[in-house]
């Protein structure tokens, strides 16, 4: 599947020095699993995570979901043995921590380039994503987005964010309105996703789904998260909705008759079709056989 096809609505942290996890990540129906070499691994574990999850890699067959890596930052000891252990392994995307700049990024292609051919990759095969972490990285969000063509998206990191920002996360999200919005906007400028930070608290259930609402409505391709229990929630607000299915089913055969006609837009129920309808439904559809909502011949099977 091309890169920029996929559904990413859940990326789901997996720390990389725990073999339980890293063994059953595969069967909770992530749509990606990131194996983290960063934060969640101790410094004197740092060598055997990344061991750890070059093996996995290797072993285990993880069904149809991306899989990503978080490595250490430019600025720790790890970093290169990192990317060229991946790299070997054959991972999709490399996601950087604390991106700062474009030259962040452009320090981490031209390694991950060097890798891919020492270990016979196809050059250009390993996708980035930049995770934005500071003021500075909100700042040059677009510049970061925009640097490579093997970027796939950039994502919010409100814990290290609203640190730096000398404030905390708090239920209502208003400390994160900007730089969810640069991010969006930055993302979306660049054609690449946009990813929503990790909400930590893993009982409160209903300000997880009421910030899964939020960046929904917003326009997240989907969410950074920390545990197998946020799949389904974030699945369900991405569902789309009946309705939606079956104007979404009308679109596509309207600019198909359209088409026939020999022209690009037409009116649907005295509504104009034309070209971005046609993209928003074609993801509807996406959406759709994701959750499983239509059967082979498109008919509406969800609840
Ligand atoms: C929180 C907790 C300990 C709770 O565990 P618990 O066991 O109590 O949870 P339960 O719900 O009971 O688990 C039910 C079943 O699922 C299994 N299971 C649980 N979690 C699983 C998982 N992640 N992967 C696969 N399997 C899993 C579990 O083994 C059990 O399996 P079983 O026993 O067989 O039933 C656990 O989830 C966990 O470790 N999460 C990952 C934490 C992490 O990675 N943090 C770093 C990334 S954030 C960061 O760095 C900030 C950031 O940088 C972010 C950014 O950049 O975006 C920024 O600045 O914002
Ligand atoms: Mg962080």
């Amino acid at each position: 599947m091309a890169a920029d096809e996929r559904l990413r609505r859940t990326m789901m942290f997996v720390p990389g020095n725990n073999p339980g996890l890293i063994k059953d990540a595969g069967i909770f129906g992530v749509d990606s699993i990131m194996f983290d070499l960063e934060d969640a691994v101790n410094m004197n574990e740092k060598d055997s995570a990344r061991y750890l999850v070059y093996e996995a890699l290797q072993t285990f067959d993880y069904g149809n979901a991306e899989l990503v890596v978080r490595i250490n930052g430019l600025d720790t000891p790890f970093y290169e043995n990192d990317i060229k252990a991946m790299v070997k392994a054959g991972i999709d995307v490399i996601r950087l921590p604390k991106t700062e700049n474009a030259d962040m990024i452009h320090e981490l292609e031209n390694l991950v380039e060097a890798a891919e051919k020492e270990f016979g990759r196809e050059v250009g095969s390993t996708h980035l994503m930049a995770a934005i972490e500071s003021a500075m990285g909100v700042v040059n969000a677009y510049e970061i987005a925009s640097a490579s063509d093997r970027m796939i998206g950039i994502a919010l990191s409100a814990e290290d964010y609203t640190t730096d920002m000398k404030t905390h996360r708090y239920p209502d999200g208003q400390e994160l309105l900007y730089a969810r919005n640069a991010i969006l906007h930055a993302a979306r400028a660049a054609k690449i996703a946009a990813f929503d930070t990790v909400f930590t608290n893993l009982d409160d259930e209903e300000g997880f789904i009421r910030e899964t609402k939020l960046i929904h409505q917003l326009g997240f391709d989907g969410k950074s998260l920390i545990n197998p229990r946020q799949i389904a929630p974030v699945n369900k607000v991405y569902a789309p909705t009946q309705k939606e299915i079956l104007n979404a089913q009308n679109v596509m055969a309207a600019i198909e008759e359209a088409k026939r006609k020999g022209s690009g837009v037409i009116a649907m129920n005295g509504q104009m079709v034309d070209r971005p309808v046609v993209l928003r439904a074609e993801r509807v559809m996406m959406l759709a056989k994701a959750n499983n909502l239509i059967d082979a011949e498109g008919n509406y099977i969800g609840e």
